[in-house]
């Protein structure tokens, strides 16, 4: 049951009993509880506001027609067929949600050591992207590179000798950059963590005609256990062997993020992100504080899994939980957020309008 809003906690919890107490004054100059003391003086000094404008909301994608499965690990997400991530679409077109982000089972008989079918002109964020901007041209589409949903070990990159080849990986990165970027794909966002990937695939986007395809770097991307649920939904959780701390950086790490946005950006990202989102807000705040630029968190697997754990349990009020943490973000300095809370999220904002 959702509890609304700013209803004074006195009417909704008990009914009116007489008492008297006795009315010391401590002679305060400054009382903060005046500007909390009705719904309309708290809207009036409210600082920070969450609008469906802050939402990129991520699907998955499965092989197939008319297909809907449910994720175990993440309650009320699906694997879509491409039929019905066009009819998500144009949910998230309804919702004014201005971004979607797209993810793909791949057949496990599609994976292997070099994550070739990446680079498949007809893949399934292809065929995705293609069937979504036909009938949505409007509905901006991002599109993660990396090899992980594609490779038969899990990694986002090749792998020579049990190490993950950075130069190598790179050149393969940029080819899935530009048949996403060939399908109609809005924003290319890598999300493999390699070293100067931004750069060249930044290059061959322009050398090929792509000036205005976006980039969205995941430059803060931390080596999480977060990640769980996303392994589950794309098939990679059981074929991983393995870490990532060889490319995603140390969750004890704050400065490191800074330069690794540095980078991006000097290589030409338009936008940078940070993920994990709700451990690392700190990150968001260092991020936006000294570059200024826009901003993004990605509210990861993890993060929806465990309070949607919760609040299918009871334990916690679902509703309020879901938009005080993406409000947070909104106070550490995003600019906007990815989150499989959008469709909902988005439909909170607008009955409340
Ligand atoms: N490159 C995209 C992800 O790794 C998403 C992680 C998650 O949602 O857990
Ligand atoms: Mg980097």
């Amino acid at each position: 049951m959702a509890i609304k809003f700013g209803r004074p906690i006195e009417l909704r919890d008990h009914a009116p009993r007489p008492v008297t107490y006795d009315t010391p004054s401590l002679g305060l100059t400054t009382r903060p509880r005046r500007n909390r003391k009705s719904e309309w003086a708290r809207r009036l000094v409210r600082e920070n506001v969450l609008t469906t404008d802050d939402l990129i909301w991520p699907l998955f994608v499965i092989d197939g027609d008319n297909q809907r499965a449910a994720i175990a690990s993440m309650p009320g997400v699906e694997r879509l067929s491409v039929d019905q991530a066009v009819r998500d679409a144009e949910r998230a077109m309804k919702l004014d949600i201005p971004c979607i982000a797209l993810f793909p089972y791949t057949d496990p008989s599609l994976r292997d050591e070099m994550g070739t079918e990446a680079c498949n002109a007809n893949n399934l964020v292809c065929q995705s992207v293609r069937a979504i901007k036909k009938e949505f041209p409007d509905l901006g589409v991002l599109c993660d590179v990396a090899l992980d949903p594609f490779t038969s070990h899990g990694h986002d990159g090749l792998i020579q000798g049990g190490k993950i080849l950075n130069d190598e990986t790179v050149a393969v990165l940029v080819q899935q950059a530009l048949v996403q970027a060939e399908a109609g794909c809005d924003i290319i966002a890598p999300s493999d963590m390699m070293d100067g990937r931004v750069g060249a695939i930044r290059e061959a986007l322009d050398d090929a005609g792509f000036l205005d395809v976006q980039i969205m770097a995941y430059a803060a991307k931390y080596a999480s256990a977060f990640y769980g649920p996303f392994r589950d939904a794309i098939g990679s959780a059981k074929t991983l062997t393995g870490d990532k701390r060889t490319y995603q950086m140390d969750s004890a790490n704050s400065d490191e993020a800074l330069r690794e946005v540095e980078l991006d950006l000097a290589e030409g990202a338009d936008m940078v992100m940070v993920k994990p989102g709700m451990p690392y807000l700190d990150i968001v705040r260092r991020v936006k504080d000294t570059f200024a630029v826009p901003t993004f968190a990605y509210q990861v697997s993890g993060e929806y899994a465990m309070i949607m754990a919760a609040a299918n349990n009871g334990w916690i009020d679902g509703d309020r939980a879901i938009m005080e943490s993406l409000l947070g973000f909104k106070r550490a300095g995003a600019d906007g957020v990815l989150t499989y809370f959008a469709p909902h999220a988005a439909e909170r904002i607008k009955a409340s309008r």
